[in-house]
């Protein structure tokens, strides 16, 4: 499975790692020091170096709680450094954003993938989207960040984020967008108990059956800390765990903090995959 974008193209027979960089002053890991240009590309710099083939700019932090950022202050935060990284580097460069504003402009500087973790439902961004041309993934969330994580429930979460997933391919395909420009992402933590976490990373390889890329995010999060109880920035063998039990099962792209540490776990999980054949 390959990916193209913009004369980029990512192989998806190996488990590509992306690399986070967030560009918000509240964002529960980075501490938002990497607002200025310089900091953001002396990151992505040490993350390319370290093996990441993506690099995710987020300028709204979306963890549980969070307020929205406005349209231009996100703009602000996220366009200048995603132009800096299209500009200097050779790496695909995605934007974490629901907003259309951002996706546009986004596009208009250079970025290869748009990631969405409301899967194009904002007013607008699925036509935006659509323009530009440019891979999208569809994030699965229950709720909205700010409330997403007061007692979520499902019947049963795998099946219900496959109709999700089922639903949203079919609205993106017939309103014009290209089927292999999509990517899927259950969405940890994003109104998900720690039960719901684990049931989604233990049926990861259901989603296959799209035969779409799967890209998956769960690098510090609570469903780390909530059974190691740690501090964020003591998550990263507990995040390396869960990366390599997704990649063992075929997950594309690995959304991360710790770039170094997960694409040596990766090198391990290609030798055993590549072993199995
Ligand atoms: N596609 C995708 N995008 C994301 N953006 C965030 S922000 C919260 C955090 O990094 O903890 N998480 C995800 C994720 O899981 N998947």
């Amino acid at each position: 499975m390959k990916l193209e974008s913009r004369g980029l193209t990512l192989d998806l027979n190996y488990p590509q790692v992306m690399g986070i960089l967030n560009v918000t002053p509240d964002s529960f890991s980075d501490g938002g020091r990497y607002r200025q240009i310089e900091n953001a590309l002396r990151h992505a710099n040490e993350m390319i170096q370290a093996g990441a083939t993506i690099i995710d700019i987020g300028g709204e932090s979306t963890r549980p709680g969070a307020d929205e950022v406005p349209t231009d202050e996100e703009l602000e935060r996220v366009i200048p450094v995603a132009e800096a990284i299209a500009k200097n580097f050779e790496v695909w460069v995605s934007v974490d954003t629901y907003k259309p504003e951002v996706m546009r402009e986004s596009h208009r500087v250079g970025v290869h993938l748009i990631n969405d973790i409301r899967a194009l439902q904002e007013p607008g961004a699925l036509e935006v989207a659509i323009e530009s041309g440019l891979p999208v993934c569809l994030m699965h969330m229950q709720g909205m960040p700010r409330t997403m994580q007061h007692e979520p429930q499902y019947t049963d979460v795998v099946s219900e984020v496959d109709d999700f997933f089922t639903e949203h391919i079919t609205r993106c395909v017939n309103a014009g967008m290209d089927r292999e420009k999509i990517l899927l992402d259950p969405g940890f933590g994003f109104g998900k108990n720690l039960r719901h976490n684990y049931q989604l990373l233990a049926h990861l390889s259901d989603f296959h059956h799209f035969n779409l890329p799967l890209l998956v995010g769960m690098s510090r999060k609570s469903m780390v800390g909530q059974l190691l109880n740690v501090p964020p920035d003591q998550r990263v063998i507990g995040s390396i765990a869960c990366a390599t039990i997704a990649a063992m099962q075929g997950a594309q792209i690995i959304r991360v903090h710790d770039v170094k540490e997960t694409a040596e776990a990766m090198r391990i999980v290609e030798a055993t995959l590549s072993a199995k054949e």
